[in-house]
């Protein structure tokens, strides 16, 4: 069964998203995949073969909308490539997302090395999916 695996990176950390993405595309290929706006052209730009959902740019909103589909178990895993360095201007939405993933046990990689263990991870989730018929996550509470 297929995961939907929501892809976030700020600008700084987009080039890094693009390479992961890049590295993992035939684990990645089955999956749904969701967007920011900006991270997701980027991603279709590289990758046309992908099929990628896109929506509202994150400083338009599209953080939230992502937010909203885990509040609703809608999303399996999230790779969210924050700029650590920078402040953002719709800073309240970043912290709402990652709260968001961390109420409802989505798992959250916020940086390359725990989106390297997600991705290894992938096809154990998928099966563990497709065994229950539903979600891999975003059911739990802690
Ligand atoms: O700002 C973002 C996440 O907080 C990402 O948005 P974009 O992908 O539209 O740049």
């Amino acid at each position: 069964m297929s995961l939907t695996i929501a892809l976030v990176a700020h600008d700084a950390a987009k080039p890094a998203l693009v390479e992961w993405v890049g590295r993992h595309i035939g684990l990645l290929r089955p999956h749904h995949l969701l967007a920011t706006g900006t991270t997701g052209a980027r991603l279709r730009e590289r990758y046309p073969e992908l099929r990628i959902e896109a929506v509202l740019s994150g400083p338009l909103g599209g953080d939230q909308q992502i937010g909203a589909r885990v509040a609703e178990g809608r999303v399996d895993a999230i790779v969210f490539l924050f700029d650590p360095l920078w402040a953002q201007p719709h800073e309240p939405d970043v912290r709402a997302l990652i709260r968001i993933a961390a109420l409802r046990d989505v798992p959250i990689a916020v940086n390359l090395a725990t989106a390297e263990l997600l991705a290894a991870a992938l096809p154990g989730m998928a099966a563990r999916k497709a065994a229950a018929g539903g979600p891999a996550a975003g059911t739990g509470r802690p």
